[in-house]
């Protein structure tokens, strides 16, 4: 079942090593087909350039595995809250990637300072706060994702609009309306941490970009209502 969709995202989880977003499995890629109701993840430890489609785990949103003999990734829980959480996104991408990686570590989220990142997220990529010794301690996957999904709500982020999170002192988490626009937007949150990094290295007092430039690369590439390609209602 869900070949096509099997297809991308072994292909996607074999460009997490092809464009630099991990070390060892340090990652995982999942994708979601919204007819079904099913994702498919990729299983827990298995080498990337050993993927095969018929290796991934189908499962159901409520975590009942439909196919697939090897263990589902064990970031399972959290790519299952964000499909239920996140409605409109089709692929979800975790990593350990050393850029973004450094800003979950310090807590901070990655500001807007210039175009390159306005083109793909509209303002912040926001960080998550700590979570709680009974969070760790307790369903620690699934309370990962619910200080995702809380990070987003307090602020009044569209994750839409802003495909990604750093979750605090762990790594970040991106998404798309596919597992393909995923790892794009992986590979953008890495390449403008490391920017902001350098930016603030040259310059401590760097402001954030101007709302309007913002505005102009954002909505110009998206569209103000523009979701993956249907308007908002
Ligand atoms: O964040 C972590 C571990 O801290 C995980 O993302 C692993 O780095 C990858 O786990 P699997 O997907 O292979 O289970």
């Amino acid at each position: 079942m869900l070949e096509t969709l099997k297809e991308q995202v072994v292909e996607a989880n074999r460009d997490l090593p092809k464009y630099g977003l991990v070390t060892f499995t340090w990652g995982n890629v999942s994708g979601f087909d919204k007819e079904s109701g099913l994702m498919v993840i990729k299983p827990s430890g298995v080498p990337y350039e050993e993927l095969k489609p018929k290796d991934l785990v189908v499962l159901d949103l409520e975590g009942n595995i439909v196919e697939g003999d090897l263990k589902p990734s064990s970031d399972t829980p959290t790519h299952r809250l964000l499909y239920q959480k996140f409605p409109g996104i089709g692929g979800i991408v975790h990593t350990h990637s050393p850029w973004a990686t450094s800003w979950a570590q310090a807590g901070k989220g990655v500001p807007a300072l210039g175009t390159t990142q306005a083109d793909y997220f509209y303002g912040t990529i926001p960080c998550t706060r700590r979570m709680t010794k009974e969070e760790v301690q307790g369903e620690y996957e699934w309370e990962t994702g619910n200080v995702i999904v809380e990070a987003f709500q307090d602020q009044d982020i569209d994750p839409l609009q802003v495909p990604g999170v750093l979750v605090h002192s762990h790594a970040p988490f991106n998404w798309g309306k596919d597992p393909h626009e995923a790892i794009h937007n992986a590979v953008v949150l890495e390449e403008v941490a490391k920017m902001a990094l350098h930016t603030y290295q040259i310059n401590p007092n760097t402001e954030d970009m101007d709302s309007f430039l913002l505005d102009k690369h954002y909505l110009r590439k998206h569209g103000a209502n523009a979701y993956y390609g249907q308007d908002k209602k």
